[in-house]
């Protein structure tokens, strides 16, 4: 595994033509973008975390049958001070730096009671986001940057508190049917308060002022936090269409140890804690009147990553998440546990769950205590208390799963079918990808000895009657060095190989990412 998470990988900005194998829809013509990791040793010191690495964008470019590879690392500050520096010296998530050379960047006040938070890294390696024509990669600090789609250089350092008063904001931000971004985001400790805030940037501006949609950027609605020093972790949300979805789980931030982790040299993770004698708590809030359902809806401890879907039927929202019973996901990324010794050091101790809660917004308002206010066909429950809140318990859909996508331009926030993912068995590292039907619960599945599929993307085809009418794509990458990693095309439908481009590069493995329409990009000489 050493070949895959601990070696620098190598960039190549010039396009590679890769080696088509099989029959790629004609139609497939755009470019898959993806971002994850890359960099872990700098000089003579190395990132403790995954995460922590330089963010490696690459792309696939679908032109013609032909398709065309390219990687090149985020030019963002983190990565020139660290290369000038010839060390690390800007903090990630799980390693603390001390700068010195970059000074003037990263090493603003960090004093809590002046003005509690330093800055944060902008080595955003974790997704993509799209604003009109706008590329950018993204994290979870207030810093995203944006690229070139095309030749993916690295352009402005976009910091969202300057817009919004957030101090994180997360990688996986929204859209709607119009193209607005919807994104949520944390203010800590801002005029007394922590809160959760939803914000929208639209996709375009008028033509004067095309500098930056960021500019335009509004807040939807916020959400108080239950706790001022301890606001919850997120790293995703869910929409439906007209409420969104927030869940307020107990793997929080600590504040005052995020304060002060410069000063006892710690990193960022260890200001993480699952409190797992706490509930997590759901938040509903309607798009139209911004306000929050007053009901007190809450579950069993538990942590989650990320958000499948979200709909409403019947007056209840349905929405599915992948969740774990511990907090042990992140811990399993330290580089630590994976070079050496993998097979034991990397066991998943809770396998993650792909758990389904139906909430009922409208429901009897006489109903007994004790009753469970669920009118759907689902073995998941809503009970009702006492005291008039809400104990939800979910129906499991189906379990190992992770980096689920759904085939989000005509199903998000809609009653859906299908979920593509990454299917993981005793480590993270996923070595399926798969296709599961929620309602039969079938589950279709596509691997290949050594090799390490990515999160798969759904493509849809432009002539796609039913929900998995398309292809997916998935970035794979192998540990035997026989074996050149590759882009696989699957037929959505049966997710049979339709076809795969090789290309003989030593490739990162990645997180996130979006196949990009040729039609929505702009031409070159634009
Ligand atoms: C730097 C930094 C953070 C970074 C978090 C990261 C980088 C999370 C990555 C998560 C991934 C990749 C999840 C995949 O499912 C925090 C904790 C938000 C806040 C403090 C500063
Ligand atoms: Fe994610």
């Amino acid at each position: 595994m050493d070949t895959i998470f601990g070696r620098n990988k190598e960039e190549h900005p010039e396009p590679i033509k890769a080696e088509v194998q099989g029959q790629l829809p004609p139609w497939l013509q755009g470019i898959l973008l993806r971002n994850g990791p890359g960099m872990h040793t700098i000089g003579d010191t190395k990132y403790n975390h995954w995460f922590d690495g330089l963010a490696l964008l690459h792309s696939f470019t679908f032109k013609n049958g032909e398709v065309y590879y390219r990687s090149k690392y985020l030019r963002s500050d983190a990565y020139n001070c660290n290369i000038e520096a010839n060390r690390i010296v800007v903090s990630e998530f799980g390693t603390m730096a001390y700068p010195d050379p970059c000074k003037n960047i990263f090493a603003k006040a960090f004093s809590y009671l002046s003005h509690t938070i330093p800055e944060f890294t902008d080595n955003c390696l974790i997704n993509i986001m799209k604003t009109g024509d706008d590329f950018y990669a993204t994290s979870e600090t207030n810093f995203i940057r944006k690229i070139n789609p095309q030749t993916l250089e690295t352009l402005e350092k976009v910091d969202y508190s300057k817009y919004v008063a957030v101090n994180v904001a997360t990688s996986h931000p929204h859209y709607d049917s119009a193209g607005n971004i919807l994104n949520m985001g944390t203010s800590i400790v801002d005029k007394g308060k922590t809160k959760y805030i939803l914000f929208k940037i639209p996709p375009s501006v008028a033509e004067k002022e095309k500098k930056s949609c960021l500019k335009h950027l509004e807040v939807v609605c916020s959400i108080p936090s239950r706790s001022l020093l301890h606001p919850s972790y997120y790293h995703s949300f869910g929409i439906t269409e007209n409420y969104i979805v927030f869940v307020e789980q107990p793997f929080k931030l600590d504040i005052v140890k995020m304060a002060t982790a410069y000063i006892r040299g710690v990193n960022w993770a260890s200001c993480l804690a699952y409190h797992k004698e706490d509930k997590t708590w759901f938040h509903f809030v309607d798009k139209k009147t911004k306000k929050e359902v007053s009901t007190k809806f809450y579950t069993d401890a538990m942590v989650f990553f990320h958000h499948v879907n979200a709909y409403e039927e019947d007056g209840h929202i349905i929405f599915d998440i992948i969740a774990y019973t511990d907090n042990s996901l992140y811990d399993l990324f330290y580089l630590k546990n994976l070079s050496k010794n993998f097979e034991e050091k990397s066991k998943l101790t809770s396998i993650p769950a792909c758990k389904r809660f139906v909430v009922p917004l409208q429901y009897d308002k006489e109903a007994e205590v004790g009753s469970n206010l669920v009118t759907l066909p689902s073995t998941a429950t809503a009970v009702k208390e006492k005291d008039g809140s809400i104990y939800c318990q979910p129906e499991i859909l189906c379990e190992g799963i992770e980096l689920p996508r759904i085939n989000y331009d005509d199903y998000n926030g809609k009653k859906y079918k299908y979920i593509f993912a990454t299917q993981v068995q005793w480590s993270p590292v996923p070595v399926k990808v798969v296709k599961f039907n929620i309602q039969t619960k079938e589950m279709l599945h596509w691997e290949e000895d050594h090799s390490w599929p990515s999160e798969p993307i759904f493509v849809p085809s432009p002539d796609a009657r039913e929900e998995d009418d398309g292809v997916v794509l998935t970035c794979v990458v192998t540990s035997d060095p026989k074996k050149a990693p590759f882009l696989l095309v699957l037929d959505a439908k049966t997710f049979k190989e339709l076809g795969r481009a090789t290309v003989d590069v030593e490739m990162h493995l990645d997180l996130h990412g979006m196949f990009v329409p040729e039609k929505d990009l702009k031409t070159e000489t634009e």
